[in-house]
């Protein structure tokens, strides 16, 4: 039977319809907590405890919040940080921050002292609201951030003040304001995956944007109306992300349905523990995660009873090898998606609207017009590679609200996003005849090795579908000769790497070299294939998860200005 496939007739038949007001915390909280069972209405799971937050908890929560932060002096426009795991104050700062119409900074609790630093000092943040992950951090940097006026401690942490403490003299009663769909309301940090992370000031907007994408790739949310079919979101993504906040926490909040905060380390072993003790059926999962997922547990139904009904994946290539993977051993053909902090996912997959093709990113979700672009902003042919771009402007000539309103203090990186109407991704792609877009590579990741030029994700993925081989990266390593030969660094999988360490390393190092060179010559083209490969024992990770090889390429140039300096 063919598949079914509606996309064109999707595309030309949507058209954006974005009031002139609009508030994210009215959205996805006030809109519920309004309705009758708004006390029965779980908002938020947390898995360590199995406590439930309401959505009627929820607003009443945010409300005292809101009265708080207003007594120390917020006013709309002021940047809050919000530095905390999954959890529910977390959810609780956001709809506090964003319904008083102050713009809501997301921070990981994974960032260290200097990476706070940089960005509290950027967006001159009033308030900090964190609790013991990241306390003794803030602190560290409180000196070097003379706008941050007060820190409020949640649970454990010792701050300026306590929010248990005042939460106990606080009316829970607030107004929110009224805000335009255009106002700023979160400022978010980009990953930093190729250089020093911009703030992108993201609008309230910028929600109903991310909602086709969300519809498409969930295949669920939306469609019954906000019924009440059993659904459970879950992502170890983390909320201070754009993937955790924009397609996880503030989405499934929208929808009015349930997600789980779970704030303990990713490992495969929780992840498939908490899928099927929570009965999650809707997930996002970003592709480290499910690569990981993948190597320690090859057929997970043998111990894992899992009820998914989706699951959606960015922020990488998924690549065949995962897509196989979720599709036979999860049994879910995943949705993959493409999109960044600035305009959050604008391509991917829909699998009851049209039929995703394994190792593609899929096509433009309905309302977003998305091309392939040269050098002087004309579309590629079908075929040729140019750089993803998104224009301001859909089919129908109205303007696309995904889009971010700007870098913070930054107008200049602002305008060099943009060529005309489009806004470059600086990621690269080939566009099929169908509209599928294929991923190469981030454009500062491309390289040349011998002439040829090379996208390091289609041999990771190659790579990483041997059973040895967990994650790999790919860069350039230079060559005199050549300009540059194809250097993998390979991170084994738990089996591979105890049989490495159980017996003579340097032969087994030997055979498995020469075992995934031939893996990919039989695979890819030949001039594809790792000239050389190392062993590593994590690749250097974004605290988003993504791989920063811009620090192995820099390591490969480092060791061959040594290597020159010392011949
Ligand atoms: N499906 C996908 N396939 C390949 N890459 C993806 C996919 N989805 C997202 N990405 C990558 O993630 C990027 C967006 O990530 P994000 O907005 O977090 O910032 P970043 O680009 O990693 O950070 P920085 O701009 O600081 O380097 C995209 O530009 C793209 O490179």
């Amino acid at each position: 039977m063919a598949m079914r496939d509606d996309w064109a007739a999707l595309h030309r038949g949507f058209g954006w319809q974005v009031p002139a007001g609009f508030n994210i915390a009215q959205a996805c909280c006030g809109r519920w907590a309004a309705r009758p069972d708004a006390a029965q209405r779980v908002a938020i799971v947390d898995h360590g405890s199995g406590a439930t937050l309401s959505y009627a908890a929820l607003q009443r929560e945010a409300h005292a919040m809101s009265r708080l932060l207003s007594k120390l002096g917020v006013q709309r426009g002021d940047r809050v940080a919000i530095v905390m795991p999954q959890r529910f104050e977390t959810a609780i700062a956001y709809m506090a921050v964003l319904q008083m119409g102050a713009v809501a900074m997301p921070l990981s609790m994974l960032f260290g002292p200097d990476a706070l630093e940089y960005r509290l000092q950027d967006s001159e943040a009033v308030v900090a609201l964190c609790d013991e992950s990241s306390i003794a951090n803030i602190a560290q940097v409180r000196a070097q951030c003379p706008a941050l006026r007060t820190v409020v401690g949640v649970g454990a942490a010792s701050a300026d003040l306590s929010w248990e403490a005042q939460r106990e003299q606080l009316a829970p009663e607030f107004v929110p304001v009224e805000t335009a769909a255009d106002d700023g309301a979160v400022l978010i940090y980009t990953s930093g995956t190729t250089g020093p992370p911009k703030g992108a000031l993201i609008p309230h907007r910028a929600l109903i944007g991310n909602l086709p994408g969300f519809v498409c790739s969930q295949n669920w949310f939306g469609f019954d109306g906000g019924g009440e079919s059993r659904a459970v979101f879950w992502s170890p993504a983390d909320w201070a992300w754009t993937g955790g906040l924009m397609d996880a926490l503030l989405p499934t909040l929208y929808f009015g349905r349930a997600i789980v905060g779970c704030n303990a380390r990713f490992s495969p072993e929780l992840a498939f523990q908490l899928l099927e003790q929570r009965g999650v059926t809707h997930t996002f999962l970003f592709p480290t995660a499910l690569k990981a997922m993948m190597k320690a547990f090859p057929q997970p139904h043998e111990r894992f009873a899992l009820q998914l009904q989706a699951i959606m994946s960015a922020g990488e290539a998924v690549g065949d090898a995962v897509f196989a993977y979720c599709r036979d051993q999860l049994g879910v053909v995943p949705n993959e998606m493409f999109g960044q902090t600035e305009i959050n996912y604008v391509v991917g997959n829909c699998a009851i609207h049209w039929p995703a093709r394994a190792g593609s990113m899929g096509r433009p979700y309905p309302g977003h017009r998305v091309a392939v672009i040269d050098d002087e902003g004309r579309e590629c042919p079908a075929g040729v590679p140019g750089d993803v771009a998104v224009n301001r402007f859909d089919v129908h000539g109205d303007p696309d609200p995904i889009f971010f309103l700007g870098y913070w203090k930054n107008p200049g990186a602002t305008r060099r996003k943009y060529t005309g109407d489009w806004c470059r991704t600086g990621d690269l792609a080939t566009r099929d005849a169908d509209g599928y877009l294929w991923y190469q590579g981030r454009a500062d990741d491309v390289f040349k090795a011998a002439g040829y030029r090379i996208g390091p994700s289609e041999i990771e993925n190659c790579l990483v579908k041997h059973p040895a081989v967990v994650n790999a990266a790919v860069v350039p390593k230079p060559d005199p000769d050549r300009g540059a030969l194809v250097k993998a660094y390979v991170v084994l999988a738990p089996q591979a790497a105890q049989q490495r360490a159980g017996g003579d390393a340097a032969r087994f190092d030997a055979e498995l070299v020469a075992q995934l060179q031939l893996h990919v010559k039989d695979k890819l083209a030949p001039y594809e294939y790792p000239k050389e490969i190392e062993f590593i024992e994590a690749l250097p990770m974004t605290t988003t998860g993504k791989v920063q090889r811009r620090v192995l390429r820099l390591r490969e140039e480092e060791r061959a200005r040594a290597a020159g300096g010392a011949a």
